[in-house]
C-alpha cells in the first residue's frame, strides 16, 4: 500500500505482519529500547559523548538508507511483538483482545521515568490511548481516532514492575465508541481513563 492508496486516518486494512524486518526485528527493537534507557540513565564523560556521536552517526546513516513510509514499515504492524514493535509506545503484551475489551501487561523502564522512580504521566496516557484505540478498532472493525481521553492518576505507577491494563467498551452509539481502562500494580489502582473514540469514515484524514 502507498500513501496515495490508503484510506482513512490510519489504515482501513491494517498491513499486519509477523515477518517484516526478519526474525530478529523484535530483538532489534528491544536493543533500541535498552539504548533509550541507557541514554536516560547515563552520566557520560566528554570523550564518551564524542565517541557516541560518531557511532550514532554511522547507525543513523544505516537506518536512513532503509527508511520507508508509515504504511509499509514493520514498526506498528508486527503484532507478534510487544506494542506491535513500535518504540514510540511503552512496551505492552496483549493477553486477551476481543470486541469487548483488551487485557495487557505493561512494563515501564528508565526511559519512561517521570520522577522518583515513578512513570511519567504522559506515557501512562500514551499506553491508554493506544490500547483504547485498539479497543475501538476491535469493537467496530474500523479505524478509530481519539476524540477525548481523560486520565485520572490514582497512585504512583512504578517502573520495572509488570502492570496490568484492562480496557472495556462501555457504549457504542453509531460512530462513537465510549471506552474505559484501568492500570494496576497487583490490586492497587495506579491510573484509570475514559475516552471517546470515533470510527473514521472512508477517506477521512
Ligand atoms: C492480539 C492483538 C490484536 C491486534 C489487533 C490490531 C488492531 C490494532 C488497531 C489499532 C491500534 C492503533 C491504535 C492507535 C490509537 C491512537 C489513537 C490516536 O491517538 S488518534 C490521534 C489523536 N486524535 C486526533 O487527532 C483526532 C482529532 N479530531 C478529529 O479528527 C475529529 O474531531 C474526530 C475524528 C474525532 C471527529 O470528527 P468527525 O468530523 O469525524 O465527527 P464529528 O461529527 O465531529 O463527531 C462525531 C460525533 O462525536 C461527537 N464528538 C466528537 N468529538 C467529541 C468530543 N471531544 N467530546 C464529545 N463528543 C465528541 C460529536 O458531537 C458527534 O456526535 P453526534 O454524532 O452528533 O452525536
Amino acid at each position: 500500500m502507498t500513501d496515495e492508496q490508503h484510506e482513512g486516518g490510519f489504515r482501513t486494512d491494517m498491513a499486519i505482519s509477523v515477518d517484516k524486518g526478519g526474525p530478529r526485528y523484535g530483538e532489534f527493537v528491544e536493543s533500541a529500547r535498552l539504548f533509550m534507557d541507557r541514554v536516560r540513565a547515563a552520566m557520560p564523560t566528554e570523550e564518551l559523548v564524542d565517541d557516541l556521536i560518531d557511532e550514532l552517526a554511522t547507525i543513523n546513516a544505516k537506518l536512513e538508507a532503509v527508511a520507508i513510509d508509515e504504511w509499509n514499515s514493520p514498526s506498528g504492524t508486527r503484532i507478534d511483538l510487544p506494542a506491535r514493535g513500535n518504540i514510540t509506545l511503552p512496551p505492552y503484551l496483549v493477553n486477551r483482545a476481543d470486541a469487548t475489551g483488551v487485557d495487557a501487561t505493561l512494563r515501564f523502564t528508565r526511559f519512561h521515568l517521570g520522577g522518583n522512580n515513578a512513570a511519567h504521566g504522559g506515557y501512562i496516557g500514551t499506553a491508554f490511548d493506544d490500547l483504547l484505540g485498539m479497543t475501538g478498532a476491535l469493537a467496530t472493525g474500523k479505524v478509530t481516532r481519539t476524540a477525548y481521553l481523560t486520565v485520572n492518576y490514582r497512585s504512583i505507577t512504578p517502573l520495572y514492575t509488570d502492570l496490568s491494563v484492562t480496557t472495556q467498551v462501555t457504549k457504542v452509539d453509531g460512530r462513537k465508541i465510549f471506552v474505559a481502562a484501568q492500570m494496576r500494580d497487583g490490586d492497587r489502582l495506579c491510573a484509570e481513563a475514559d475516552g471517546l473514540f470515533i470510527a473514521l469514515n472512508p477517506g477521512q484524514p
